[in-house]
């Protein structure tokens, strides 16, 4: 498929399944397709989006008003967005508008404002409808699909959430237009991720492509996008609630392949580091602990720096000391007691859980993803 013709095709539908069915929609401007998705007994709509992405908001708050009461609320930008104070200001205005249980929500921006604006729907009486329109590549792959929201605390990241799916998610690959370069790589991060724990075929395009092609309107990334979203899609129908899967598979933990340290450098830079960015980093590490572990080859590891590296993402780190990382992180969601849970591959494409993993391989494994 040529470029041209990735921009003028027919959208493609993948469809979750489950006992909350809903479509993700990849094509070019689909904004018109909102008001199917949400609905006819919706009235009002609050359109949550980052604040200056408002010009990126203002097609799809028009074919919002084409139907419903548009209530439009500009979020800070970013991880700034991921606070209880900004849910906090987003339930008075909904309180102030009166919205009820047949009203709804709708997100536009990047993963920290479907993360948010996820939440709020969530929490809202309990939980009110919510379609996300995610504007980066991150968030078309990941945070808009399958129904993980939340906020960060003091401690770190997203410590308090729930799960609430969409009853859409409508990734318009225009929006990317825009996206700076240095956002639109973080999120082959996740891209790249779903290569290394499930589809082979990622990282063949990634290793074979050359990376500048990889655009907004190329066939290569729409393949990208349209693959990685039905990596998230095969895991989260089979383990929504991430309380394990089949069959020896880890069930949902495997997206989070390369979090636990991810996400404590994104806590130990303030947010500095964009997600995306620390994921490339922690799948290295992670690699490099399951060598010491004996799940994975000198080659296999070498293959995880080749591919993130390919496309401009970091894989070494050295700004935090490892006794930093090590207590952020400890509160991973994925540990239990006092024992540290990491998300390992067994061989490429078999995610597997290592629990209780030697100090020595930790701290090892550190020096090794250090910068020379
Ligand atoms: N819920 C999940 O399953 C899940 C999955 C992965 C990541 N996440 C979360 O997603 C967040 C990261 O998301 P992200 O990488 O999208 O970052 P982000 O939401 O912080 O956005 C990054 C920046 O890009 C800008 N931007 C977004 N779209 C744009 C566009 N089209 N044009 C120009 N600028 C644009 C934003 O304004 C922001 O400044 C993290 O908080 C992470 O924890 C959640
Ligand atoms: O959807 C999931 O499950 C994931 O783990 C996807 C991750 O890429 C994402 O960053 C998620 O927000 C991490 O969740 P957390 O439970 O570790 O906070
Ligand atoms: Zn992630």
């Amino acid at each position: 498929m040529s470029s041209s013709s990735a921009s003028t095709s027919e959208p493609t539908v993948l469809h979750v399944g489950g006992a909350s069915p809903y479509d993700v929609v990849v094509g070019h401007h689909l904004a018109e397709r909102l008001p199917a998705m949400l609905g006819d007994d919706v009235t009002r709509v609050a359109l949550l989006y980052a604040g200056p992405l408002g010009a990126l908001a203002q097609p799809v708050a028009d074919a919002l008003a084409t139907k419903y009461d548009v209530l439009a609320l500009g979020l800070p930008d970013g991880e700034d967005a991921k606070h209880a104070a900004v849910a906090n200001d987003c339930w008075e205005a909904l309180g102030e508008a009166g919205f009820t249980r047949s009203d709804a929500v709708v997100t536009v921006g990047g993963g920290a404002t479907t993360d948010l604006g996820g939440f709020v729907a969530a929490s809202w009486l309990r939980g009110v409808k919510v379609v996300h329109v995610p504007t980066t590549v991150l968030a078309m792959v990941d945070a808009a699909v399958g129904g993980k929201t939340g906020v960060n605390t003091g401690a770190g990241k997203n410590l308090v959430g729930a799960f609430h799916e969409p009853a859409g998610v409508i990734c318009d690959l225009a929006f990317l237009e825009t996206l700076p370069r240095d956002e639109f790589v973080a999120g082959l991060g996740e891209v790249v991720k779903c290569g290394f724990i499930s589809d082979a075929r990622i990282l063949e395009i990634v290793e074979t492509i050359d990376p500048e092609a990889l655009t907004w309107n190329s066939a290569e990334l729409r393949e990208l996008v349209e693959r990685a979203v039905q990596v998230k899609i095969d895991v989260v129908v089979d383990d929504l609630k991430e309380t394990g899967g089949k069959d020896g598979h880890p069930g949902r933990e495997a997206l989070n392949y390369g979090h636990t340290l991810a996400h404590a450098i994104e806590k130990t830079s303030d947010y500095t580091v964009r997600h995306g960015e620390a994921v490339a980093i922690g799948c290295v590490y992670v690699a490099e602990v399951a060598r010491r572990a004996g799940l994975l080859t000198p080659e296999e590891v070498a293959r995880h720096r080749a591919a993130f590296s390919r496309v401009g993402l970091p894989v070494s780190y050295d700004a935090a000391t490892f006794q930093d990382l090590l207590a952020v992180m400890k509160v991973d969601k994925k540990a239990r007691g006092n024992q540290l849970r990491l998300l390992a591959l067994d061989g490429i494409g078999r995610p597997t859980v290592l629990a209780g993993p030697q100090d020595e391989w930790l701290r090892e494994a550190y020096s090794a993803i250090a910068k020379a």
